[in-house]
């Protein structure tokens, strides 16, 4: 999936890249084999998820350093807590799970060390650091709804696979990846890849990447 420039590198360089978008869970998901208890375990800790990357996005508007990028990441949060908690509200409405309930749902280990850590990323470092960490959350949800959505898959789960394959999604992706090549380019240059620089972005993203493929494991 060709999202911008920086992410197919960053991604070439990432060890646990497939382990992310090519999980049993995925494929269960896509042949609609995946148990309904399952899927209600990963959306109800998906849906804190997203609560905490809304909160990492916005420290990104935050960190920013001008209004086109402060608009960017801005999308993003209006997209994470307009639309995604919304598929997430209504698939679980539909299985009898309330708000409260999704809200009051504790957290697994893995979803805390993923989020905590973007976050931390956020805190400790500036704009780039917290865009690589960032980067893999929208894009390989991108690339694998995209995926998904092409090879065909079984009505089950459609509509979580229409969503991030869908439009809409896919133009949130291309915006974030415009975002990253841009930040980077207007802090590191032309030459950005050959400075160490680079390489402890490489660092956060693959981090990060490691964290979205145990995403996977806490559903069972
Ligand atoms: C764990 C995880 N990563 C990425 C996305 C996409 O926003 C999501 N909903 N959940």
């Amino acid at each position: 999936m060709n999202y911008g420039t920086c992410f197919p590198r960053w991604r070439a360089g990432a060890p646990d890249w497939d382990a992310y978008v090519r999980t049993p869970f995925l494929r269960s998901l896509a042949d609609g084999s995946l148990p309904r208890h399952a899927f209600l375990t990963y959306l109800a800790q998906d849906y804190v998820f997203l609560i905490h990357f809304a909160r990492a996005w916005s420290l990104a508007v935050a960190k920013a350093g001008s209004l086109p990028e402060m608009r960017a990441c801005s999308a993003t949060v209006h997209a994470l807590l307009e639309t995604e908690t919304r598929l997430h509200l209504d698939l679980c409405a539909r299985a009898g799970i309330t708000e409260a309930e999704l809200t009051a749902t504790v957290e697994a280990p893995q979803n805390l060390a993923y989020t905590r850590y973007v976050l931390e990323a956020g805190y400790s470092g500036d704009f780039l650091d917290l865009l690589a960490a960032l980067a893999p959350c929208v894009l390989g949800y991108g690339e694998i709804g995209a995926r998904l959505l092409s090879e065909g898959h079984d009505p089950a789960y459609a509509e979580w696979i229409e969503t991030y394959g869908g439009t809409d999604y896919q133009a949130l992706c291309h915006g974030t990846a415009a975002l990253i090549d841009g930040a980077v380019a207007s802090r590191l240059g032309p030459q950005a890849p050959a400075l160490p620089r680079w390489h402890q972005l490489q660092d956060r993203f693959s981090t990060a990447t490691r964290l979205e493929a145990a995403f996977w494991t806490l559903a069972g």
